[in-house]
């Protein structure tokens, strides 16, 4: 595909107006190599858009060009001349249609000099980009900016570079983007930094329930330790079948099994001189934990069906919600790699345990969304209210930080209003099934419950339940829920007002 991407200016606008042509028409008429697509970025002239884009399908409808893709799109700017916020929005989708596209081209004439310099630092760096200029006279001409920015910045880094000691500079980017303001996560993540900057071989494990962010935790580590520039690869024990974990995680040679018709390198292997992320680790059949222990000890493996050795140099960082020592206790996990793996033991708290952290993350939710939604014309960005978070911070979030977040996107689906409220939340939590005898009951300080009015719904429903499952014989429907008679039952139905079917 050939794409075209544009922010669009005063003058395009203007000149459509008198049905003449500036540089976004231009350079999608003349361009010798048609655009499939045309992507045009803008953050002003909102009620102009649609005749701006209705007129320019119309021109290359006439000129034979393809036209059934091309959309303008709201830029997320804090404004016109706003260069982070500007050069966030172009990495974002620059980066994006690079991918999807074969080539990218990239007309720098219109909008503020601020976003031709972030079209030209940004595209510099994607490998399928051209620059494109309109000229005064209606034509156009592709741009040459000789510069590579990578091999400069390599240039006047490398001193500083140098005297840093041989060790690779680690980046703590990801870190970053965690949130931690409760001080249990900020140790979590302290500790994480030095597992990432540590010895090379060091093994880490991260235990948590689910959804606290233990896969985010691997990712951070490997990105700020000094295999960031190798592969992370990631795989749930969990979730592989049976028959193929070997395979999977250590390879297999040609004719190891049936349907092994060429040789397979496993993730260890592909993995080579990074890291490899065991999610579930507790689901691992005895026999792979012997071929992991052997792994993490002597750094070497075997593929199914070879009996010679292969040298592996990577990092394991293991995660699981289950209770491993427990696990050891039962025979479960072995002992002996539960140790080696605790090595860079890391405990991520529930979040109902960070209650800090619950409205920081509630917002970067809320700005999320916002700015995925905001290239929607049209689209205002929406908040939650006051109330809306304190209820938020009530909740016990069983599914912890994944939960949360797809409890506020249900509400933003749901809701029309700009604020979201606290019943907003309420319609789009997912209500649990009723509790168990077993199950623990969490509280938070300033949740208001009304025992006496739980106690009486529980009365109903088990009432009716009962009276319907034995066809209205109070006698039977009494002992079914450990009443002493029908006479009981009766006045229980009196007094709570059932209604018989
Ligand atoms: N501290 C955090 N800040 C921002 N987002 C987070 C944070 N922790 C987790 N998330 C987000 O919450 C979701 C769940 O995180 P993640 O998948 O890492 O949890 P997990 O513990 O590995 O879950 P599981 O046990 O199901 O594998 C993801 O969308 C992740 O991006």
């Amino acid at each position: 595909m050939t794409t075209l991407y544009t922010w669009i200016g005063n003058t395009d606008i203007e000149n459509m107006q008198q049905n003449e042509h500036a540089a976004i028409s231009t350079i999608a008429l003349q361009n010798p190599k048609p655009f499939d697509r045309i992507f045009i970025f803008a953050n002003a002239w909102e009620k102009d858009w649609k005749p701006y884009e209705k007129w320019l399908v119309k021109q290359l409808k006439e000129a034979g060009r393809p036209n059934d893709n091309v959309a303008i799109f709201k830029a997320n700017i804090a404004g016109p001349t706003d260069y982070p916020t500007i050069i966030r929005e172009t990495e974002k989708w620059i980066s994006k249609l690079s991918e999807e596209s074969e080539e990218l081209y990239i007309n720098i004439t219109s909008g503020t000099p601020a976003m031709s310099v972030a079209s030209v630092l940004v595209g510099k760096g994607k490998h399928n980009t051209h620059f494109i200029q309109s000229r005064r006279d209606n034509t156009i001409e592709n741009v040459d900016v000789p510069v590579d920015f990578g091999v400069a910045y390599a240039k006047s880094a490398a001193k500083s570079i140098a005297n840093k000691a041989v060790k690779a500079p680690s980046s703590h980017k990801l870190f970053e983007t965690i949130v931690a303001e409760s001080q249990a996560m900020k140790d979590v993540i302290s500790k994480a930094k030095r597992v990432a900057e540590s010895d090379l071989e060091l093994p880490a494990l991260v235990l948590g329930e689910t959804g606290t962010g233990k896969e985010v935790i691997a990712n951070a580590i490997h990105a700020a330790s000094p295999r960031a520039s190798k592969t992370l690869k990631t795989v749930n024990c969990g979730a592989l079948p049976e028959s193929l974990v070997d395979s999977i995680l250590f390879g297999h040679v040609k004719g190891a099994f049936t349907g092994a018709n060429s040789e397979h390198k496993g993730l260890f292997e592909q993995a080579s001189g990074g890291t490899l992320f065991l999610d579930e680790v507790g689901e691992l059949t005895p026999s792979v934990q012997v071929k992991l222990l052997r792994a993490l000890q002597e750094g070497e493996i075997t593929r199914v069906g070879d009996n010679k050795t292969i040298s592996v140099d990577v990092r394991i960082i293991a995660a699981t919600h289950r209770d491993l020592l427990q696990l050891v206790e039962k025979g479960d996990f072995r002992e002996d790699l539960f140790y080696r793996l605790a090595v860079g033991l890391l405990h991520i708290p529930a979040l109902r345990e960070r209650h800090e952290d619950i409205e920081p993350l509630v917002l970067e939710l809320v700005d999320e969304l916002n700015q995925a939604a905001n290239k929607y014309p049209g689209y205002k960005s929406k908040n939650i209210s006051e109330k809306g978070v304190k209820f938020i911070k009530s909740q016990p979030w069983h599914g912890n930080i994944r939960e949360l977040w797809n409890t506020i996107n249900r509400a933003f689906l749901w809701s029309d209003a700009e604020t979201i409220t606290d019943v907003d939340i309420k319609n789009a939590l997912i209500v649990r099934a009723p509790v168990s005898d077993e199950s623990e009951i969490f509280l938070s300080l300033g949740q208001q419950v009304d025992i006496n009015n739980l106690v009486e719904k529980y009365k109903k429903k088990y009432v009716k339940a009962a009276m319907k499952a034995a066809g209205n014989n109070k006698t039977k429907a009494a002992k079914m829920i450990g009443l002493n008679s029908q006479q009981v039952i009766t006045k229980w139905i009196e007094a709570l007002d059932i209604e018989i079917e």
